[in-house]
This record gives C-alpha cells, structure tokens and sequence, in this order.
C-alpha cells in the first residue's frame, strides 16, 4: 500500500492509500478515516461507502460532512474507488459506463471483465486489506448513493453474514429496470438477462425473507427519481416479505452531496447501533 496524503481531523486520521489490487489487476485508491479511539488494542467497527456514477473516493470524504460524527462514534469509515482506472483499462466517453462507473458487479464480457471485478473487490478483497492494515474489527456495514446505494443493497443483502447495517442514499433500487442499470449490465454481464438479477436489490429482495436492517434515504426533488431510482420498487419488495425497510422520502432534497451531508449523521448513529449490538 502506498500512502498518498494524511490529515488530522476531528482529533482523528484521514488517510488516503493506493494499492496493487488482485481482483481488477491494477491500480486502486481508497480513502480511510480513522477516529482517535481506534488502537491495535481496541479496534473500531468500520463503515463501508460506496459512491455513485462519476465519484472518485474523494467525494464522500470531501462533501459529506461525515468525519465529526464518525469520530464521536468511534466508527471508521472507508471509501473505496467507483472503479478501475488508467490508460490500459477499458473505458467509454459516456459519465455512465467504464472509469468511474463500475456498478458494483463482477463483469463478464469483454472488453470490461478484465478489471471490472468491483463486487469482489468490495466484498473480498477490500475487507481483508483493510482488517490486516488498521486497528478496525470485523464488525462491518454498508453504505452508499446512487449507484454505490445499488452496491451497497446489494451487497449488503447477497453477503447478510458480513454486515451489521446498510443504508443508502437515493439509490438505484431496480437497475434491471431502470436506464442506467440495462445500460452497465447489458455491457458488463451481457443480454442474458437472467444473470443481472444477482445484481438487483428488487430481485434480491423478493428472494429473502430474513435480512439487516435497512435505512434509505430519497429526496423528493431529485432529478433521477421517476426514471432511475424507483424507491416504491424496493419498498414493495421488502413487504412481500416483511422486511426491515425503513425508507424516508425527504420533502424538497435533490440528488446532491447537500442531501446526503443533511443526513449522514442519522445514517452514522443507524449504523452505529446496529455494530454495536
Ligand atoms: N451530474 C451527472 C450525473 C452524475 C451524478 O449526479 N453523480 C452523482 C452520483 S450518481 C455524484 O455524486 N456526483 C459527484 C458529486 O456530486 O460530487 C450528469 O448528469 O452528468
């Protein structure tokens, strides 16, 4: 791991590494804050966030506001990359596909499945670098916006036994349905359709009947609302099992890191209760 900028923050670290990840062969970057408490003698729980279409790991720990409350919690929180990036790995000129828009899954067909291996990276790779690397436990929740919303419900909901927690913010519940999502999975998992449910918190959804506590979070005022996000999806598939869904529609919020720095504290205590119990 090669370090590339420290910072002492609310009487904690914010640290930001790179490293050689076997899972997307190549390079990663991922950023770390590290509350006071945290001590080889006494590790702190760890809070996974998952950024959206675009994001690099420096906007959550830039605009999200989330470094005060975290270091009051005692949580660590650790933001990985949207996806693999350089020279030689594949690309599009769309926001929507390639660098910076990994969509959280492991792909399948080229030229992408080379390094588009985001759903291992996260839920493997990732983890275990971070637990051999700083004084963190193995008490872990998810977290995310928009597409990294998707890949935390995801996640969350096909590894249960991993996590404590997932929250989202205005995430992109049914990507199967929705144009973002037939877009990433058409080019990354191919046309056969029946392989993109994995990948699908709807789907995944109607499937379970016990998962983790869920928090969700939607502005009303968001431009992607209608065609990408779909919410009343999500909700109405954890009814069918009586999942533990709470989802707040947020009067008069958009899509912006400004709704999401509005509520991350309340995310923060969620998450905290849920790693402590
Ligand atoms: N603004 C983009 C859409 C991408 C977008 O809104 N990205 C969100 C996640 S889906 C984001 O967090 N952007 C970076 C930021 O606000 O810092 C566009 O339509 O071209």
């Amino acid at each position: 791991m090669k370090l590339l900028n420290e910072s002492k923050t609310f009487g904690g670290r914010y640290l930001q590494y790179s490293h050689q990840s076997s899972t997307v062969k190549g390079d990663m970057r991922f950023s770390v804050f590290l509350p006071e408490a945290a001590s080889d003698k006494k590790p702190v729980p760890v809070l996974y966030w998952l950024s959206g279409l675009t994001c690099t790991d420096e906007n959550f720990v830039q605009k999200a506001g989330a470094f005060r409350k975290a270091a009051e919690l005692g949580i660590a929180i650790v933001a990985p990359d949207t996806s693999p990036r350089g020279d030689s790995v594949a690309n599009d000129d769309a926001y929507d596909l390639g660098q910076g828009a990994g969509f959280y899954v492991n792909a399948t067909q080229a030229p992408w499945a080379e390094h588009f291996q985001m759903y291992d990276y996260i839920v493997k790779e990732l983890p275990k670098l971070i637990e051999a690397n700083f004084p963190v436990s193995d008490r872990r929740s998810i977290a995310g916006h928009s597409m990294g919303g998707h890949g935390a419900l995801v996640i969350g909901l096909r590894n249960a036994e991993r996590y404590c927690s997932i929250s989202a913010f205005s995430p992109i519940t049914n990507p199967i349905n929705c144009p973002w999502g037939q877009k990433a999975f058409s080019a990354y998992l191919g046309e056969d359709k029946q392989t993109w449910k994995q990948y699908d918190a709807c789907e995944l959804l109607s499937d379970k009947h016990a998962v983790l506590p869920m928090l969700v979070d939607q502005g009303d005022a968001d431009n992607f609302l209608k065609e990408q996000l779909k919410p009343t999806n999500l909700v109405r598939a954890a009814n069918e099992h009586g999942s533990a869904l709470e989802l707040r529609m947020q009067p008069g919020y958009d899509h912006s890191y400004y709704f999401i720095s509005t509520f991350i504290d309340q995310h923060l205590a969620f998450h905290h209760k849920c790693l402590m119990d």
